[in-house]
């Protein structure tokens, strides 16, 4: 007989916590099975409620990936370092501390030359990846076309793990012309960037945009690359900017342009920008990320563009732009998430606002709900070398901490010597920084704007009934709405989010502490209940004396009467 310790639309607010012993952790890159607390060897105080047993098997053992490959030898002494440092935790983290040991923060890999075929997009996947992101600044159709069918193979054969898809799109990105070859220009010598097609000199070169020389000003100063050259506008023509080197440096071939404090008078959604996304539509993507917005409006007409051709296909933003820093609110409001694109963004503001607008961003999507990923740089050393800096590992850490829900490579593994290592290095290192934080505090009160809807409420409470229990959470949805708003209350277990649409489990892969998992739904729930529970405990995801709090809510009710919503609590038990 099965009995649940059950709320239902109505909640008795628990008057204590539990602390866990942190005795097993499992450090292991994002498969399924790793998705999963380590079993505790103390039962926390009861709530006044029954509970079930539930059949559960031993899960799989643990893994360290190394950050470095000098410290392969030193696995098991770290791993011991890391008990000691997270029993510490569990002793100061009070009642609401729960040991978390799966990473909850997801990684976003660019795939390009280093990382295009079958085998690296296995590995990378193995490796820690959680969204595919394609740059349609580079490559084609073809070429993308080949990366996405690769990831839904992956996705299609793997039982255990997803990869969502996200194309980048290129945007209004102004860039120096094609050279012979590179050139190198030294400090204080004259260079001249003009609209003219065709030019590539010693000290000229053209420039992909008709309007550069109406949108700069004399004194402006030109970045190339983010900033790796640096040139102050003296003088213009018609059709020429005069600038004096300030940091030379080698020019090579269609270089990425800034003009420092001011954005390109340019559609945020070009020409190509419109033939990209069409070519998303037809192939399925999970996520757009868009370059260069500046406000709402263009984040409205792509919604209704992508409504009028019935794509599900969520937007993220791409702060980056200078223009884009006085509508945040609006835009991010308009969206589904913010990417913080750190490498534009530090070319057209001073690079000392990143860290800033880092934080401001992040703060602002995890109170509006809306996913947020930190982007570019984060371990640029490893393009060339085998290991991080200790400020990108620093970086990374940063990131983790402010709650980011994604965390991104770019260089490192689109065309880098070390993709698959620079993987696992964010793999670890995120691992490691969320081991430290201050696990199952009271949910953030993002609840404010959504005080009077229902499954805003009840994400609250099964946050807070969770995080009191040390339990995971088990939630169905159609949509991934209510396995979203879940994630947006940090809980400190996983969200197992069980859903009857790949395309749902498939995006689901970017949110914070959030694993889908693709599942066919029946008519009954009790029955579907059950087969969610026994696939966890195949995978090895729940075990004996483990609870799971179980979330029946959403916009859309899944065999629920009259709306009712619905938490329950079960209690594993051991298989005869
Ligand atoms: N699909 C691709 N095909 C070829 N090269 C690629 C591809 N994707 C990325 N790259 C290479 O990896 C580098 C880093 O990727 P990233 O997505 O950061 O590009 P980016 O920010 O547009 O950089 P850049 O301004 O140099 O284009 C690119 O500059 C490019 O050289
Ligand atoms: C990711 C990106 O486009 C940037 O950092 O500029």
């Amino acid at each position: 007989m099965s009995q649940v310790r059950s709320i239902q639309t109505s909640f008795s607010r628990p008057t204590s916590g539990s602390t866990h012993d942190r005795s097993q952790t499992l450090l292991k890159p994002p498969s399924f099975s790793s998705k999963i607390f380590p079993p505790k060897s103390n039962n926390p105080p009861k709530l006044c409620f029954t509970t079930s047993p539930i059949n559960a098997r031993k899960s799989s053992s643990a893994e360290v990936v190394p950050v470095s490959p000098e410290d392969d030898s030193k696995i098991e002494e770290e791993l011991q370092k890391l008990h000691v440092l997270q029993q510490v935790g569990n002793v100061s983290g009070g009642i609401w501390s729960k040991p978390m040991i799966k990473r909850k923060t997801n990684i976003v890999c660019t795939i390009g030359p280093s990382t295009n075929t079958k085998e690296m997009i296995w590995k990378l996947a193995e490796a820690g990846m959680n969204v595919a992101r394609m740059n349609m600044s580079h490559g084609d159709h073809a070429s993308h076309k080949k990366v996405i069918d690769l990831v839904k193979e992956y996705n299609a054969q793997s039982k255990d793990n997803v990869i969502a898809i996200m194309l980048d799109t290129k945007g209004p990105e102004v860039r120096s012309g094609d050279l012979p070859q590179p050139i190198m220009l030294k400090t204080g010598q004259e260079f001249t960037f003009t609209i003219q097609s065709g030019v590539g000199t010693a000290d000229c070169v053209s420039v992909n945009y008709d309007d550069f020389v109406n949108d700069v000003e004399e004194g402006d100063m030109l970045l190339v690359d983010g900033g790796m050259m640096s040139f102050l506008v003296k003088s213009k023509t018609a059709d020429s900017v005069k600038c004096e080197v300030i940091d030379g440096g080698e020019l090579a071939s269609r270089r990425h342009l800034n003009v420092r404090g001011k954005s390109a008078t340019l559609p945020s959604i070009t020409e190509k920008d419109w033939d990209d996304i069409k070519f998303g539509v037809d192939n399925e993507v999970d996520f757009y990320a868009v370059s260069f917005v500046k406000d709402a409006q263009v984040v409205h007409e792509l919604k209704n563009y992508l409504k009028s051709c019935g794509a599900d296909i969520h937007v993220i933003v791409k702060i980056e732009s200078a223009d884009s820093i006085p509508n945040l609110h609006s835009i991010i409001t308009a969206s589904d998430g913010a990417m913080v694109a750190r490498g534009d963004l530090g070319a057209e503001l001073p690079i000392e606002e990143v860290p800033l607008l880092q934080e401001e961003i992040i703060r602002i999507c995890r109170s509006m709900g809306k996913a947020v990923i930190v982007a570019t740089n984060m371990l640029e050393s490893m393009i060339v070398h085998p290991t991080p800096t200790r400020a990108e590992v620093s970086d990374i850490a940063i990131a983790v901490r402010e709650g980011s829900d994604g965390i991104m490579l770019s260089g490192e593994t689109a065309h880098g010597k070390f993709p698959i290592k620079a993987a696992k290095v964010m793999h670890t290192v995120a691992l490691r920084t969320e081991a430290a934080l201050p696990n199952g505090q009271m949910p953030p009160n993002i609840g404010q704007v959504f005080k009077n809807h229902m499954s805003e409420m009840f994400a609250y409470h099964a946050t807070m009934m969770s995080n009191t229990l040390g339990t995971s959470t088990v939630v169905f949805t159609r949509s991934g709405f209510m396995a979203i708003l879940l994630s947006h209350y940090r809980p400190a277990g996983t969200i197992f989010a069980f859903t009857d649409q790949k395309r749902v489990q498939q995006r689901l892969a970017l949110y914070q502490g959030v694993c889908p998992i693709y599942m066919e739904f029946s008519d009954d729930a009790e029955e579907t209940f059950t087969k969610a529970l026994d696939l966890l405990q195949k995978n090895g995801m729940v075990k004996e004396g483990e609870e799971v709090a179980l979330v029946q809510s959403g916009r859309q009710p899944i065999w629920r009467f009259h709306s009712t919503h619905n938490i329950q609590v079960r209690t594993v038990a051991a298989t005869n």
